[in-house]
């Protein structure tokens, strides 16, 4: 069994419908969806506002890789084009592998730059962290620490102000 976080973002389209078909195409995989958030631009800020959510994922043997291709699977099912000039820029869905963890429960630490485990920007991203205490309050990024110690930094303390609950947009109904 290995477990994993990933998250799930889009500022593009119907941005609840992208989300909703990523935890679709994860199906079984899925173990807990997050709430829904509405988050501003981050990165890039010439942009529409994502809407941003989390979800735990498990299955057993699956390997690191193995969530990589589930989540460029959904990005592309949902149309995603890469615009090089454009690293943080606009996208109907963003899938990222946040975290995995081997059966045992230790952390994958990789820094492939095709698969970089715990992924590198998630410890600066309220939008990842915010809807991942949802799931886990005591949840732990491995290598960075408790979420709540996180959220509490001033840098994403200040972008987490603008990180607004969207309760009447859930996915839960799609896990
Ligand atoms: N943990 C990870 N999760 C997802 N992609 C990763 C990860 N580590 C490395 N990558 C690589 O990053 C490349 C670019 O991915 P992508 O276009 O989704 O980046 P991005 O979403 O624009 O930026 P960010 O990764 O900061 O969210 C992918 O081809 C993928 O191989
Ligand atoms: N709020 C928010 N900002 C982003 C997001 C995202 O999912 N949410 N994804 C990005 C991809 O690198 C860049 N910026």
């Amino acid at each position: 069994m290995t477990r994993a976080v990933l998250s799930l973002g889009s500022n593009l389209g119907d941005r609840l419908a992208h989300l909703r078909a990523a935890v679709d195409l994860l199906g079984e995989s899925v173990t807990a969806v997050s709430g829904v958030y509405e988050t501003p631009p981050w990165g890039d800020a010439a942009q529409p506002s994502y809407l941003n959510a989390v979800v735990l994922v498990h299955e057993a043997g699956a390997t690191p890789r193995h969530w990589l291709e589930r989540a460029q699977a959904c990005e592309t099912a949902e149309g995603r084009m890469r615009d090089p000039g454009r690293r943080f820029g606009p996208r109907t869905l963003d899938v990222d592998v946040i975290a995995v963890w081997a059966a045992d429960g230790t952390p994958v630490v990789s820094d492939d730059a095709e698969l970089t485990l715990p992924h590198p920007r998630a410890h600066m991203r309220a939008f990842v962290l915010r809807p991942w205490l949802d799931l886990e309050p005591r949840g732990r990024l491995p290598g960075h620490g408790p979420l709540t110690e996180l959220l509490d930094s001033p840098e994403v303390a200040a972008d987490l102000a603008g990180v607004s609950p969207r309760p009447e947009l859930s996915l839960e109904s799609m896990a």
